[in-house]
C-alpha cells in the first residue's frame, strides 16, 4: 500500500483526490495538511503551521500539494527535506519560488510538477505546439476561463501554454488584455476570465487574413485533474530523484 498525503485537503482539488484515493485498492489516504485542522475520510488533517511534525508522525510515501503557491513553496521544502515523494499541482509560482523548489528537489526526491493533470490537456499542449511551429507568423491570442475563487492569473495551463509557444515561435512578449486605442504588433495576447464554477477553459486563437483557427480544451469536472494526480502518485513512487513531467508519467 502506498500511504499518500495531501496538502491542502480540505480544498476543491484536495477532496477531489482524497476520494479517488480512497477508492483505490493500491492506496491509502495516510492524512493531510490543511489552514484548518479537522479530519477528512477518518484521517487526521494536521494545521500547516504542524507540517514537520505531520510528516514525522504520519511518515507518507507520497505528499500531494495543491494549495497556493507561497505555502506550495514550504510544503515542498519541509517534504523533500524528510525524504517524501512529491506530486505538486499548485500554480503561479514566482521565477524565485520555482527556483527554491527546484533547489529542495533536485538530488533528494523524486516529484512530479505539473501546472495541468488532465491526460487531455498533456495532448492540448501537443496540438497547440504543432500548431505553433506551423503558424508561427499568425496572430496568437490565448484565452483562459476559471471559477470566481480562483487567485492565480493567468492560469498555470495558461503559463505552460505560453511557453510552449514561446519556444516554437520566439514570441515572448505578451499584452494582458486590451483598452482605449492599440495598435497591435507581434504580442501575444492574453485574456482571463473569472466566474461562477467554471472548472477550466483554455484556447488559442491563431488569426490570420481571411482565416483563423481556435484549438480549444474544457474540463467539465476537476475528476480529470485528480485520475491524472493519482497515476503521478502511482508513477513517482521509487523513482529516482528529480523533477518530472506528465510527459513522462503518460509515456508521450
Ligand atoms: N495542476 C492541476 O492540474 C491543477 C492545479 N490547480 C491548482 O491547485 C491549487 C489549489 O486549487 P483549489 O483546490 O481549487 O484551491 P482551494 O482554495 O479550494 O484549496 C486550497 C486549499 O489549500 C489550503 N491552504 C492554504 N494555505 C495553506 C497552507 N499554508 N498549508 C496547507 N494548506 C493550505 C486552503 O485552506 C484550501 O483548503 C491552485 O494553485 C490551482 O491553480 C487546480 C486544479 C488543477
Ligand atoms: O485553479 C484551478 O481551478 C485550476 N488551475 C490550474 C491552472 O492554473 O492552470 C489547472 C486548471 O485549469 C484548474
Amino acid at each position: 500500500m502506498t500511504r499518500i498525503a495531501i496538502c491542502g485537503a480540505l480544498g476543491r482539488m484536495g477532496t477531489t483526490i482524497a476520494n479517488l484515493i480512497n477508492d483505490a485498492d493500491d492506496l491509502t489516504f495516510a492524512g493531510g495538511v490543511d489552514i484548518r485542522e479537522g479530519t477528512l475520510l477518518g484521517q487526521p488533517v494536521y494545521p500547516s503551521t504542524e507540517i514537520n511534525t505531520f510528516l514525522q508522525e504520519i511518515k507518507p510515501d507520497v505528499l500531494i500539494d495543491f494549495t497556493i503557491a507561497h505555502a506550495a513553496v514550504e510544503n515542498i521544502v519541509a517534504g523533500a527535506a524528510a525524504g517524501v515523494a512529491l506530486v505538486v499541482g499548485t500554480t503561479g509560482f514566482s521565477p524565485e519560488q520555482r527556483s527554491r523548489i527546484d533547489e529542495a528537489i533536485e538530488g533528494s526526491v523524486p516529484a512530479v510538477i505539473s501546472s495541468n493533470y488532465s491526460v487531455g490537456m498533456n495532448i492540448f499542449w501537443r496540438l497547440v505546439r504543432e500548431a505553433a511551429q506551423r503558424l508561427g507568423d499568425y496572430d496568437i491570442e490565448v484565452t483562459e476561463a476559471h471559477h470566481r475563487y480562483k487567485k492565480d492569473a493567468p492560469s498555470g495551463t495558461a503559463r505552460t501554454i505560453l511557453e510552449i509557444i514561446g519556444e516554437e515561435t520566439g514570441k515572448t512578449e505578451c499584452m494582458y488584455g486590451r483598452e482605449g486605442m492599440t495598435e497591435r504588433k507581434d504580442e501575444i495576447g492574453v485574456h482571463v476570465i473569472r466566474g461562477g464554477d467554471i472548472v477550466g477553459d483554455h484556447t488559442v486563437l491563431f488569426a490570420a487574413n481571411n482565416e483563423t483557427i481556435e484549438l480549444s480544451h474544457r474540463a467539465y469536472d476537476r475528476a480529470v485533474f485528480a485520475h491524472g494526480v493519482i497515476r503521478a502518485a502511482r508513477f513517482v513512487t521509487g523513482k529516482a530523484p528529480g523533477i518530472y513531467t506528465m510527459d513522462d508519467v503518460l509515456g508521450l
